[in-house]
């Protein structure tokens, strides 16, 4: 049935040059834009586009990030430092941060998921008493625009406000003249990590939150880390109204180490003595550590080992363990930040959740997280999992979304560009799903994170932290084509230049389908991947 197309897909994953004539990704060209002078651009344009070419110039380049991993080089308390240093020169003390009472967030998953559920909880809990009066939610990374990451009372950022404000620590940053005399013998680690006049990427995006946040007056903001904890940009926080560590596992281990009692000692460090802390069931070499690190740091741990009662009346959505777990985590967090906001509340572990949990929980709005689409022809399954666990949870996810009575071949739409066990995460997903319909996904496709086939990528995707030469061969994607073919001789397997192309051959596979079938296509393995996806699909930006 499907001949013609596995001819063709063949063809694609064994002759690599040929593709190149028709679709070729566009990543240099990006970089070749990078040269245009900030400078000038940024004391004269002040759009959203604007800041976003001078944010992207604050990537740390590939060769550098290369240089650094070669040299051993990991992120280590300075980077606190710096940004305390960088707070200070936009005007900020940490203590002023205190009236933000931040919730914090570190995890190798759910972190995302925790957030989302604090936020919409206190959003809920606002509307219905005014209490916080402003929620900030901060989070990384994103999937359709970088504004996304800034959020005031559940809305991303608007254009205007982001540009404004992006602008403002960008001035401030530049205004800024270091002391006249410098130290006469810099120490050798300056050498390695000057003291810039500008953070870089994640860095600077949580510094712009913290000015945003303060001038708009929130009283409440739900951070998410962005890498680790101990030594993350969200770590200048002192004084949080509580500290959450969600599921831990292995990811970034380049910074992190490579197993998970030591990544657990980098997440554990954002718990702050006399705070309340909270964490759900780990894995026992976690756990121990996330005990120790506590007595260490003097703050208030508490372990949730098993999933709230009170959730059992209320649809948590995927109804899944891992989300079950995020939504523990979440509830605990919200309560902890009430009871310092609001005199009035009291928890009851005997009576039902609050009615603002209840809605808080069922309504959130999580983009890109086990997210169903359905069109003619076809659905999709959306997930932006991109470690070995998350990935095993979302193939579950896929197979249970197939087995309640969707027919049709099996797709899936896979990239993951930026980490090099990623070819790892294939075992998994192949026999997920495999094991649970004897036959696995039909076809399989690779593409890298180009968007579009023609025009390249969207200014929010452009990543500077990728070896731009991978993403013109293709490298990446053809090492997963040459795994998969040994996992599943029998799948159907090609490589394609964008997302895109990916999309347009999976909806060419409904030709093949007969009477009420649908094909079942799954995107997963990248959030990046995930947000192109779903702007093709929605036709706009999907935010
Ligand atoms: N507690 C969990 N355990 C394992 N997997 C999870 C858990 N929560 C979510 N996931 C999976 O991980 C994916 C990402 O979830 P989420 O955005 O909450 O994580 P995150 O910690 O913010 O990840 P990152 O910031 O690294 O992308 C989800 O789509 C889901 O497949
Ligand atoms: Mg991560
Ligand atoms: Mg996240």
């Amino acid at each position: 049935m499907h001949h013609a197309l596995r001819r063709t897909a063949l063809d694609a994953a064994t002759r690599p040059l040929r593709l190149f004539a028709t679709a070729r990704p566009s990543a240099h060209r990006n970089h070749l834009k990078r040269s245009s002078p900030i400078r000038t651009m940024a004391s004269k344009a002040r759009t959203y586009s604007d800041a976003i070419d001078a944010l992207n110039s604050l990537q740390t380049p590939f060769a550098v990030i290369e240089a650094r991993r070669k040299a051993g080089i990991r992120p280590d308390a300075r980077s606190v430092e710096d940004m305390r240093e960088y707070l200070a020169r936009i005007g900020y003390a940490p203590g002023d941060l205190d009236a933000l009472n931040i919730v914090h967030v570190a995890g190798t998953k759910g972190k995302g998921s925790t957030c989302a559920f604090v936020d919409s909880i206190l959003g809920r809990y606002r509307q219905t008493k005014g209490i916080p009066r402003k929620v900030g939610l901060f989070t990384s990374p994103h999937l359709i625009a970088v504004r996304e990451r800034i959020r005031i009372d559940s809305a991303p950022l608007s254009e205007e406000l982001f540009a404004r404000y992006f602008f403002e620590v960008w001035d401030r940053l530049e205004s800024f003249s270091p002391p006249s005399s410098p130290s006469p013998s810099p120490k050798p680690d300056e050498l390695v990590l000057p003291r810039r006049s500008k953070p870089i990427y994640a860095r600077y995006l949580t510094l712009l939150s913290y000015h945003v946040f303060l001038s708009e007056g929130v009283d409440a903001a739900v951070y998410e880390t962005g890498v680790g904890g101990a030594y993350d940009a969200t770590n200048v926080v002192e004084r949080p109204v509580a500290s959450g560590i969600s599921s831990l596992g292995i990811d970034h281990v380049q910074v992190l180490g490579h197993t998970v009692d030591k990544i657990a000692w980098h997440k554990a460090g954002i718990m702050k003595p006399g705070r309340p802390a909270f964490t759900i069931e780990q894995v026992p070499e976690a756990a121990s550590v996330l005990q120790e690190r506590a007595v260490e740091r003097g703050a208030d741990l508490t372990v949730l080992n098993t999933i709230d009662p009170r959730l059992a009346a209320v649809k948590i959505r995927p109804d899944a363990n891992f989300q079950k777990k995020n939504a523990t985590l979440a509830v605990a967090l919200a309560e902890a930040t009430l009871k310092a906001l609001d005199p009035s509340f009291k928890v009851d572990p005997a009576a039902p959740l609050p009615k603002e949990f209840v809605e808080g929980l069922q309504q959130v709005v999580w983009r890109g997280r086990c997210e169903v689409k359905e069109e003619d022809g076809i659905v999709w399954h959306v997930d932006g999992a991109h470690t070995v666990d998350s990935l095993k949870m979302a193939a579950r996810w896929f197979v249970g979304e197939c087995n309640a009575d969707k027919k049709g071949p099996k797709v899936l739409i896979f990239n993951q560009q930026g980490r090099s066990e990623a070819v790892d995460f294939l075992d998994g997903l192949c026999n997920t799903v495999k094991a649970a319909d004897g036959r696995g996904f039909e076809h399989v496709i690779f593409c890298t994170n180009v968007t579009y086939a023609e025009t390249g990528y969207k200014k929010d995707f452009v990543n500077l932290q990728y070896n731009p030469k991978d993403i013109e061969q293709m490298t990446v994607q053809r090492g997963f084509a040459e795994k998969w073919a040994a996992l599943d001789p029998a799948a159907n397997i090609m490589v394609v230049a964008s997302i895109e192309e990916a999309i347009n051959r999976a909806r060419s596979l409904t030709q093949t389908v007969e009477g009420d079938e649908k094909v079942q296509a799954l995107i997963t393995g990248s959030l990046h991947l995930v947000g192109g996806a779903l702007g093709i699909l929605e036709g706009a930006d999907a935010l």
